[in-house]
């Protein structure tokens, strides 16, 4: 089996109001879509972000692919690896910690990887997590994951109004849990902080905790607070959160606030590279990795990562941007697969109105998704939603993601100040 041509489209699906510490989301998130065809028929899938920067490298990588074996992962990374070399570097939106040419080359890897593997699957006729050493878990828990948002985003033509409805404040927050819980069935939560001043975002987690005695809880600021602040907000929240991610920025920083509160600091923005790694373990900075096989390099190093991480005692959850379903299906295969993820991974996914696989394959039972058990990733693209998809990333008017900008049309003097508390 040899690749032969990759088609990649952009495309921007809606995506509702939410805020976080940059701004809020803008009314369409933007992701490529990969087809990775070859010469015995097959097609393998993959997505990714959806950004100019990414799309450019994708398509400088892809016709470099041609005659690859799907097998051959080792040269597939060594193709973008040439490819690109070291001007790679590309620009984040500040979320997932700083850019560099490690990340960018990462993130294309796994672009092309989660494709190869799909192929695999396929000519093999077994489902990606049996590639993977087998299922540890028939279904991968999910969280819920709650963000503050206004009713609707800044009036657009032709725009629906999405039904989560506003939440600004604690009891929205408590009303959009339920709404998750109910619907969905998370048995964990997670509110994406960063947006009241810290002392709210502490009451909205205290009125959780009274609403869903039960539930796991984190708090993510992405790195809005100083260090005083955090170990302040850790001490309020004491006994009360699974984990705190990010509180605040930086290796040392995160050690600081580490020292000073109880409950474990969990990141995806001062590790999100194997070169973070070890300096965060020899300051003690993080007791939790959100593992993100998009930026992590695929699979394979999601699997490296995790090795490392049982070896210091680390624990490993995962982290989500807004996603369609090739990315959750990539993402259940793999934490099906994998036995130190044994927190409940992060999903934007129920905020999603359109998608691009077909519908069944993919469902939220009691706040799992089961491992699809058909072959490869075990979803199917849907031409026409693509096709449709794609018509929509033409006329959004907008190419790379941006929080700040849509923030500035509600508040004009916004800028997205970190750390802000
Ligand atoms: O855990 C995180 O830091 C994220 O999920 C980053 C995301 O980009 C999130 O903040 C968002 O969707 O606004
Ligand atoms: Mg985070």
């Amino acid at each position: 089996m040899k690749l032969t041509d990759i088609v990649i489209t952009p495309i921007a699906m809606k995506d509702p109001p939410l805020r976080n510490i940059q701004g809020i989301h803008q009314p369409y998130a933007l992701r490529s879509i990969l087809q990775v065809h070859t010469d015995v028929g097959l097609t393998g899938l993959g997505e990714t972000y959806g950004d100019l920067a990414i799309l450019t490298a994708l398509r400088k990588v892809a016709p470099r692919l041609r005659g690859l074996d799907p097998y051959d992962l080792n040269g597939l990374e060594r193709i973008i690896d040439e490819t690109l070399g070291r001007a790679a570097g590309l620009a984040t939106h500040g979320l997932v910690g700083e850019a560099s040419d490690e990340k960018t080359l990462a993130t294309v890897l796994s672009a092309f990887e989660v494709a190869c593997w799909d192929l695999q699957g396929k000519a093999l006729g077994r489902p990606m997590v049996e590639l993977l050493g087998g299922k540890v878990r028939d279904a991968v828990a999910y969280s819920g994951y709650l963000f503050f948002k206004p009713a609707a985003h800044t009036p657009l033509p032709d725009y629906p109004t999405d039904d989560w409805g506003e939440a600004m404040d604690a009891e929205g927050i408590v009303a959009q849990a339920r709404r998750m819980v109910d619907g969905y069935g998370f048995k964990s939560l997670k509110l994406k902080g960063g947006v009241l001043p810290p002392d709210d975002e502490a009451d909205a987690i205290l009125a959780l905790r009274q609403a869903f005695p039960d539930h796991p809880l984190r708090l993510d600021p992405n790195a809005g607070w100083t260090v005083d602040t955090s170990i302040a907000v850790g001490r309020k929240l004491d006994g009360v959160l699974e984990y705190l991610e990010d509180p605040t920025g930086g290796i040392d920083g995160m050690a600081a606030v580490a020292r000073e509160v109880s409950m474990p600091l969990a990141t995806n923005m001062c590790v999100t590279a194997f070169s973070h790694l070890k300096p965060a373990v020899l300051a003690d900075a993080v007791q939790v990795v959100l593992s993100d096989h998009h930026f992590w390099g695929g699979l394979r190093r999601s699997r490296d990562l995790a090795a490392i991480c049982r070896t210091f005692g680390i624990g490993l959850s995962m982290h989500s941007n807004s996603h369609l379903g090739i990315s959750l299906a990539a993402m259940t295969h793999l934490a099906g697969a994998t036995p130190e993820l044994t927190y409940d991974c992060d999903t934007h996914y129920p905020y999603l109105v359109e998608d691009v696989v077909q519908p069944g394959a993919l469902e939220f039972v009691d706040g799992a998704v089961a491992v699809p058990d058909g072959p490869g990733l075990g979803v199917e693209l849907d031409l026409d939603s693509l096709a449709r998809l794609a018509e929509q990333y033409e006329k959004c008017g907008f190419d790379t993601r941006d929080d700040i900008t849509p923030m500035r049309a509600v508040q004009p003097d916004w800028d997205a100040v970190i750390p802000r508390w």
